[in-house]
């Protein structure tokens, strides 16, 4: 049984207008030490009472309930996360829309032999159709792209464990890698990685681990020009460098979000990524 004391009305409320007031919640965490709450019970109680708060806010609206996403990193945390097998940098990381940019997560050779794999299985890249619940082409990737099952090589296998490890979330949950192979002029359209659960195929892929709700594209080599990975509610573009990786979380099939993004087309060469999506739950 959970013996840590639970919050009343009077405290939820002046803790929520703390934090509309604009208090960071280490400041409300401070404050209710200082009305002589243990710091563990006041920190697991705030948690509790935005969790609920969020839910029911949703529900009001009208909005998906937000799930827990992974979080590989706070603000102004490690600079450098141990991965298990690679130490992986951390070179940019933004809140809203939740974007982290890695650093080294691939080696060169772990890139090239990713692209040899792959180079041999390419078929002209599909959307999921949510009203049909298939793959199909769509004009909105010019891309090339193969799939693998999760673990199908020894290499698949020691790049999923190590994400797995850099953002804390359990490789069941993870989907096999896809390779992508984008040639001059190739794009991906921006869109949104999550299914949209009103659409009459969704349930096809809900049932097989339930929500997307994190992105990680690896880059696998370095475009001459061109090829960002863009999201354009944020503005914000995070280069195609070999090696390097962006990690995006979404909490709900929502825009709000802020998860839209997209290939830019490649100016000069081509562009290679392989790109990893996990869900709530184990991904079968
Ligand atoms: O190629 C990129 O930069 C983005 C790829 C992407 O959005 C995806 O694979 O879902
Ligand atoms: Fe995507």
């Amino acid at each position: 049984m959970d013996s840590r004391p639970q919050i009343d009305q009077a405290a939820l409320d002046w803790l929520l207008g703390q934090v509309r007031s604009g208090a960071s919640p280490d400041d409300v965490v401070a404050s209710m030490v200082g009305q002589g709450w243990q710091e563990d019970d006041a920190v697991a109680a705030l948690e509790d009472a935005m969790r609920d708060h969020l839910a029911a806010h949703a529900r009001d609206h009208g909005l998906p309930a937000p799930e827990k996403v992974p979080c590989p990193v706070g603000m102004n945390d490690a600079s450098v996360i141990d991965a298990g097998d690679r130490q992986v940098q951390v070179l940019a990381s933004m809140l809203h829309p939740r974007v982290v940019v890695f650093g080294s997560v691939l080696s060169d050779e772990e890139c090239d032999a990713m692209v040899a794999m792959g180079r041999e299985r390419l078929k002209p890249s599909s959307v999921f159709n949510p009203d049909t619940g298939t793959d199909e082409p769509h004009e909105a990737r010019s891309s090339q792209g193969t799939f693998f099952r999760r673990g199908e090589t020894p290499l698949c296998a020691r790049i999923e464990q190590r994400l797995a490890r850099l953002v804390d979330w359990p490789l069941e949950n993870g989907e096999g890698l896809q390779l992508l192979r984008y040639g001059p002029g190739a794009q991906y359209r921006p869109h949104y990685d999550y299914f949209d659960p009103d659409r009459p195929g969704a349930h096809v892929a809900l049932a097989r681990g339930g929500q997307r709700v994190a992105s990680i594209v690896m880059y696998l080599n370095t475009p001459a020009r061109g090829g960002a990975t863009t999201f354009p509610d944020a503005r914000f573009e995070v280069g195609a460098v070999k090696g390097n990786a962006v990690f995006f979380a979404y909490d709900r099939p929502h825009p709000m979000t802020g998860s839209l993004h997209g290939g830019a087309p490649v100016l000069d060469g081509e562009k290679w990524v392989a790109t990893k999506w996990l869900r709530v739950g184990r991904h079968l």
